[in-house]
């Protein structure tokens, strides 16, 4: 059926509406004190709409705001020159701020989870943030949804007609507004699905680009069909903008996932190179996400943002989900692991071969090193598991595969290095086994959070042997474990120093050159 041109009336509306909206957006740019003044505390709810519309039915009284603040340990920083943050209980509140089709990407679940509701509110009203929270604590949609709303046409009737539109075929975007950079190539896919699906009714494209593939298709969808969202890892992006054929310069709305690990060293050059080619930090939103944000690189990142708010979900200490129940097992000889590990999979009843249903539970194995990853593999697989590897030293095809296979429960086993240990929502992980200790404690915190995610339970067990780097970690994982209500006793011979962590770029030697003012502290209780 063809389908009917949208009448001049309407095309008149949606682009007065647009005009409305690129107005609305261009506060977002205006300065802090600018931005207080248009959206001062005049409603609970920030209302960048309209300011003499009444209040939502919707909107929770302040007795109801700081009510859910307390109870979710909800901390935020807010610059004393921006309007504090109310929190949007429910998803109604959505409603005058983004798009129904929009709307629509949430109608399976049943309220934001604590991280959206606070992060919703500002992001949305053009502030830099810094957001942490829990693994698998919704996250992506906490930055993806404010990113499509950006450039998404705003009214439903706008939408509807471009969606009759360009259902199923993109709009072709010539410059690029949305840029999430992530540390690993399967989080970049992963993300770009979310992206893809979240501006698939307004046309609006996202292309994924990342390393260990060929260039070719990634330069020619850039080039060809253009992109209003990029999702991508560092290298990736850098070799594209090299090559001319990723323009960052629009791009007015960056937000770095996993963001301790992306100004970490190995990263932060990188990053620093891609934000250059970005529009300037005073046109850009700037938004860091992760379940880790260690001391270290708090004040680097603050050079990057403009006067950004802080939500912390949960305590400012490097905490774990506290649905994932951890026991630690200490060995005083490696060679054990191998014989635990199989007894564990008896234990939890692991079926060898294939799972058929897809709520069946997977499991989650870490090693250190790829060569051990391998090998764990290899000494699974003879014992008759279905089981697959990812780690480095597999192609990219051969990572995707394995990952897919896991996914759909062709294999309930996987065998991975901390490349799975970041930001994967891989359903029905119920339990992840650390074979070997990571190098670092906000490792172990991701890798556990493979499981327990969007609000189920899961397990972690830990092999403990205490040499090499892990001796000078014990002291912090007890700690984590005992936050978490769990039993520290097993690590309590090693000692239980917590050294205090540097910057891994800059040490000791780090000085904050942002200039910004002391934040003040909101402290919800
Ligand atoms: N409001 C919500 N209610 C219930 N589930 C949700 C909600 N929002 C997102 N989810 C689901 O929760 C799961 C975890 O989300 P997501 O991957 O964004 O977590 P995350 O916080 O980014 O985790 P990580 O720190 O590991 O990267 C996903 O399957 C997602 O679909």
């Amino acid at each position: 059926m063809p389908t009917s041109a949208p009448s001049s009336s309407t095309q008149k509306k949606c682009k007065r509406e647009k005009k409305d909206k690129s107005k609305r957006l261009d506060t977002s740019t205006l300065s802090d004190s600018t931005l207080t003044a248009s959206s001062a505390a005049t409603s609970a709810v920030p209302t960048p709409l309209s300011t003499t519309r009444a209040p939502t039915p919707t909107a929770p009284t302040p007795a109801d705001v700081s009510a859910y603040l307390k109870a979710h340990n909800i901390t935020i920083h807010t610059p004393s020159s921006s309007t504090a943050v109310v929190p949007m209980l429910s998803f109604s509140q959505l409603d005058e701020h983004i798009p129904q089709a929009l709307r629509d990407a949430l109608k399976s679940f049943k309220e934001p989870t604590p991280i959206q509701a606070c992060a919703w509110p500002t992001t949305l009203r053009g502030d830099d943030v810094v957001g942490i929270a829990e693994t698998g604590s919704g996250k992506t949609l906490a930055f993806g949804i404010p990113a499509i709303a950006r450039i998404a046409p705003s009214t439903p009737q706008c939408v509807s007609q471009n969606s009759k539109k360009s259902k199923g075929k993109s709009t072709t975007t010539a410059s690029i507004s949305a840029l999430v950079i992530a540390p690993t190539r399967e989080l970049a896919i992963q993300t770009h699905d979310t992206m893809t699906m979240l501006g698939e009714p307004f046309g609006l494209r996202s292309i994924a680009v990342f390393g260990g593939v060929d260039k070719e298709p990634q330069k020619r969808a850039l080039r060809e069909a253009g992109a209003a969202v990029v999702v991508g890892t560092p290298g990736r992006i850098m070799d594209l903008m090299d090559e001319g054929v990723c323009d960052l310069s629009r791009v007015t709305y960056l937000v770095l996932d996993e963001a301790d690990r992306m100004l970490d060293k190995g990263f932060e050059n990188d990053i620093r190179k891609i934000m250059k080619g970005c529009a300037p930090v005073e046109q850009r939103q700037t938004l860091m996400f992760s379940a880790t944000w260690p001391e270290a690189v708090r004040r680097l990142a603050a050079t990057f943002q403009r006067n950004p708010i802080r939500i912390t979900v949960g305590s400012d200490d490097l905490t774990a989900n506290s649905r994932v129940e951890q026991t630690v097992e200490v060995f005083d000889d490696q060679r054990e692991k191998d014989s635990r590990l199989t007894a564990h999979l008896r234990a939890l009843q692991h079926k060898k071969t294939s799972l058929t249903g897809s709520d069946e539970k997977r499991i989650l194995v870490f090693a250190l090193y790829k060569k051990e990853a391998s090998r764990v593999e290899q000494t699974l697989r003879r014992a008759g598991y279905a089981v697959g590897s990812i780690h480095g030293d597999l192609s990219q095809a051969a990572r995707m595969e394995s990952l897919e296979a896991f996914k759909s429960g062709k294999t309930g086993l996987l065998v991975a290095t901390d490349v799975a240990s970041r930001g994967l929502d891989i359903p029905n992980v119920g339990t992840v086994i650390n074979y070997t200790f990571p190098l670092t404690v906000e490792d172990y915190i991701h890798r556990i959070g493979r499981t327990g995610r969007g609000g189920k339970s899961g397990k972690a067990i830990t092999f403990f042997t205490g040499d090499g780097h892990e001796r000078g970690l014990a002291g912090e994982l007890a700690k984590i474990l005992r936050d978490g209500g769990f039993d520290a006793e097993p690590l309590k011979k090693f000692p239980m120093t917590i050294k205090k962590k540097e910057h891994g770029a800059y040490g000791a030697f780090y000085k904050d050159t942002s200039g910004a003012a002391a934040p003040k502290r909101l402290k919800f209780t």
